[in-house]
């Protein structure tokens, strides 16, 4: 019988009389105690207790993320607009109240949330569980977030064949932004109401502080559902994801508009972030073991990133090239096509080497791969992807954002702001989930750590 393991600095005994275990999950202490109940594991009672640090600069963070990022989105769609295209320019280009507001805006957005939900709920597709949560259940996900993206094209394609004027988007980009980041303020504030009626093992570990502001912010509860219909879980793949690509293919008919065809760096951009999306889409059952679904509670950061940050700064690129048409040769364009491959190539066999391990370690794909034990039963992979680098899939991802930027040359920073924020986000991203495996796996991981020793760019980081 193994005893005094250390996990995450504290000690925990496999002994049938008692166990009291502190996990250090994600900053947050979780202490379990079990009464002298015997072997049968089902009848220990858990006491569950937690004090939480707190994440993205605590409640300051809280109060002035939700004021700046917004203004950030509309500060660039407004630049990415101008002649200069200048993020350094003093006084910052902000627009006009009368470019902020158009009713058509909120009406689209709504129509469009609303054909998304629409589509969530058609019985298409297959059910998946997710992971098992803390109160021993598991919840069901309708897997059909690819039927919804090819209903979505076969509807705007046949809007185009009518004569949609689709690149009206270009017009629309501000006060459609500006509709998004007032429903997502909304949106939050009512899950952040809604998650007082919802029982404790269903509030996030980390969105429970009891600071309204903080919780607010970060998400107090982790699965909200009206029904069967998972919020947060419909937000993070559709109406944001799909609505980016549509965005996208609006700044291209506004380029035909003006110039009588799309550029090739106007087709590379819309094709390249078309592949990340319908990839999405298509191996949507990963989400279900992302970090967003499986720990962070559904609040304002994760409702505005999906709702108006992923839309309409992932979109940049596009609305740039609109303004600021390129020049590309064969030659560079094959070399980018060649950087956008290769991006991809580690970013989906990396996640997929990973989702297939987690799923079936006995698969014939991931059985012959080295790894290592851990006090949780659950085993860690030294070799193959996650032997090059702690998180290749970060890597891939990294490459294909710089390959996005690459189209619009390197007259301005705009377009680079993506890879750039991006760096910045999987760096944070990579230190949160080092802290919450360090916490779960203890000296197993300790020992990964040193047997895989760069983060996520081999060599450098
Ligand atoms: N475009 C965008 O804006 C964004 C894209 N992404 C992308 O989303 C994808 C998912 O990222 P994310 O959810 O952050 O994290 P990962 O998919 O990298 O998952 C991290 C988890 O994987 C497991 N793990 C880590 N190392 C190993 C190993 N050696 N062997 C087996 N399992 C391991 C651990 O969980 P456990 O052990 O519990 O299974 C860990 O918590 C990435 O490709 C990322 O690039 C992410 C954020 C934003
Ligand atoms: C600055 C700010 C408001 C940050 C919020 C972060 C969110 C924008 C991102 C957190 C994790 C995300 C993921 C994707 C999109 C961005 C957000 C929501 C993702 C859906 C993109 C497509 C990928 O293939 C993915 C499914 C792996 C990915 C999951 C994480």
């Amino acid at each position: 019988m193994p005893t005094g393991r250390t996990v995450g600095g504290s000690t925990f005994r496999h002994r049938y009389g008692w166990t009291e275990q502190r996990l250090k999950y994600n900053k947050i202490t979780i202490t379990l105690k079990r009464t002298k109940m015997g072997p049968n594991k089902k009848a220990a009672k858990h006491r569950l207790s937690h004090e939480t640090e707190r994440e993205f600069g605590g409640t300051l963070g809280a109060v002035c993320i939700p004021i700046f990022l917004p203004l950030t989105v509309l500060f660039l769609i407004c630049v990415s607009q101008s002649p200069e295209a200048n993020v350094f320019q003093l006084p910052p280009r902000l627009p006009t109240t009368d470019q902020l507001w158009d009713p058509l805006a909120p009406m689209l957005l709504l129509g469009w949330i609303g054909l998304h939900a629409l589509l969530y709920m058609m019985p298409l597709g297959k059910v998946s569980e997710g992971l098992v949560l803390r109160n021993g259940t598991r919840l069901k996900y309708p897997i059909n977030g690819f039927h919804s993206l090819c209903i979505s094209a076969v509807l705007l394609m046949l809007l185009l064949a009518f004569g949609a004027p689709l690149g009206y988007l270009f017009e629309l980009l501000v006060p459609l932004a500006v509709s998004a980041i007032a429903v997502s303020f909304l949106f939050s504030i009512y899950l952040y109401v809604r998650s007082f009626w919802a029982p404790s093992h269903a509030l996030a570990l980390g969105g429970d502080t009891g600071n309204p502001l903080y919780d607010f912010f970060i998400g107090r509860e982790l699965n909200p559902r009206v029904g069967n219909f998972d919020l947060k879980y419909f937000c993070e793949l559709r109406p944001g994801l799909i609505g980016w690509v549509v965005i996208n293919l609006g700044m291209l008919m506004k380029e035909v508009e003006l110039r009588g065809s799309p550029s090739l760096s106007m087709i590379l951009v819309n094709c390249f972030q078309l592949l990340y999306v319908a990839d999405a889409l298509w191996n949507e059952e990963a989400v279900l073991t992302t970090m967003d679904i499986v720990h962070d509670g559904f609040g304002f950061m994760l409702v505005f990133g999906d709702l108006a940050w992923v839309p309409f700064t992932y979109s940049l690129q596009a609305s740039f090239l609109v303004v600021h048409p390129q020049t590309l040769s064969l030659l560079k364009a094959a070399v980018i096509v060649a950087l956008n491959g290769v991006g991809y190539y580690i970013f989906r066999r990396s996640n997929s080497q990973k989702n297939q391990f987690r799923r079936d370690p006995t698969h014939p794909s991931v059985s012959g791969l080295e790894t290592i034990a851990t006090a949780t039963g659950k085993r860690l992979l030294v070799s193959g992807w996650w032997g090059l680098v702690r998180h290749p899939n970060y890597l891939g991802d990294l490459l294909m954002a710089l390959a996005w930027s690459l189209p619009c040359g390197f007259s301005h920073v705009l377009p680079y702001f993506y890879v750039i924020y991006f760096t910045i986000l999987l760096i944070h991203r990579e230190a949160r989930d080092d802290r919450q495996c360090r916490a779960k796996y203890g000296l197993a991981w300790d020992t990964y750590c040193r047997r895989v020793p760069y983060r996520i760019f081999p060599y450098l980081y």
